[in-house]
């Protein structure tokens, strides 16, 4: 059995359709990430999912649970921090921490998981007085408290500083290591690139591509680029020859600067004829695509789109 099993997935608000036939599996100790533009559908899924959302067509499953009707068993096996989650805000911290703790029958202990994210200094603040970069981090903490079987994390270190980043980043690991299933809704690449197990890219409310995350830079962006700067600009003659070379898709150069791109290896197939036309390069450089490069390729729209907002400065 999976542990999160979204099959045909739809999902309308009016005449707009959020979620288009989504079908996607999260299984133990997976993490998978789920990417996509601005209003592509990852909300609608994380929120179906944790059964805030009724869907209009399709199923979703948690550990064999209907999120809508078995509610109260869900809740002990599924740990969520959303975007939108409200606390109830007149409640401290540590109140908030111990509070979920109560909901599941196994967990972590609130002090240590207060302390783990940072917050031992705010255990006694009231959720309404939090910094957006502690509001952040008490999300993750309730999310977490109960050991949860499967977690859903909505934009999970957004705002967060690279320090803190780092340790929930660690957090999360350790879930994966405990078997725990993992859905992570990102727009961070490097947060991706080390957490994520397999991606599943959805644009417009589908499913665009599903691949881990190298494969998928691999098979969308199977070129390399590589630039030069000459001592002299290029005679047309080397330049027609560059582009004859095996693997070569395209050769840009202006003035002294000469830009390839090709699959293979464009570094060496093109230096050798570049040394063999007696020209004299002064610079190299090597660029290999990204997640991002094979994001962008996906749905038009870097993975960064929109710079979200970043809570975590309000701390200072
Ligand atoms: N409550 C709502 N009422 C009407 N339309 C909605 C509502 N919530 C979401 N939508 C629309 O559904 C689509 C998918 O939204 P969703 O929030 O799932 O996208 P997302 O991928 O999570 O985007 P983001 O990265 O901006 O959070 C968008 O077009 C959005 O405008």
């Amino acid at each position: 059995m999976h542990a999160i099993e979204v099959r045909d997935l739809t999902v309308r608000y009016g005449t707009r359709t959020a979620a288009d036939g989504i079908d996607l599996t999260v299984d133990p100790g997976e993490i998978v990430g789920l990417l996509g533009p601005n209003g592509a559908g990852k909300t609608t899924v994380v929120e179906t999912v944790a059964g805030l959302l009724a869907p209009d067509r399709g199923t979703t499953r948690v550990l064999g649970l209907d999120p809508r009707r078995d509610r109260a068993r869900l809740r002990r096996v599924l740990g969520a921090q959303l975007q939108a989650s409200a606390l109830h805000s007149s409640l401290t911290v540590r109140e908030l921490v111990r509070l979920h703790r109560s909901f599941h029958p196994d967990g972590h202990d609130p002090d240590r998981m207060i302390t783990a994210l940072g917050l031992e200094e705010q255990a006694a603040t009231r959720f309404e007085k939090l910094s957006g970069g502690q509001a952040q981090r008490l999300s993750i903490a309730v999310a977490l408290i109960g050991a949860p079987r499967v977690a859903l994390l909505d934009e999970l270190t957004t705002g967060l500083d690279p320090r803190a980043r780092r340790e929930v980043w660690a957090l999360v690991e350790r879930l994966r290591a405990d078997g725990t299933a993992v859905l992570l809704v990102s727009h961070l690449m490097e947060e991706v690139d080390r957490l994520c197990d397999r991606v599943v890219v959805l644009d417009r409310g589908r499913v665009v591509a599903r691949d881990s995350p190298k494969g998928l830079v691999k098979r969308t962006c199977p070129g390399r680029r590589v630039r030069w700067r000459t001592a002299e600009p290029l005679d047309p003659g080397t330049i027609a020859t560059l582009e004859r070379l095996p693997g070569i898709s395209s050769v840009e150069v202006t003035g002294e600067r000469l830009t390839v791109t090709g699959e293979g290896d464009p570094l060496r197939t093109v230096g050798t004829a570049l040394v063999r036309a007696g020209v004299v390069t002064v610079e190299t450089r090597e660029e290999r695509p990204g997640l991002d490069d094979a994001f962008l390729a996906l749905t038009g729209r870097p993975l960064s789109d929109a710079p979200a907002p970043n809570p975590e400065e309000e701390d200072r």
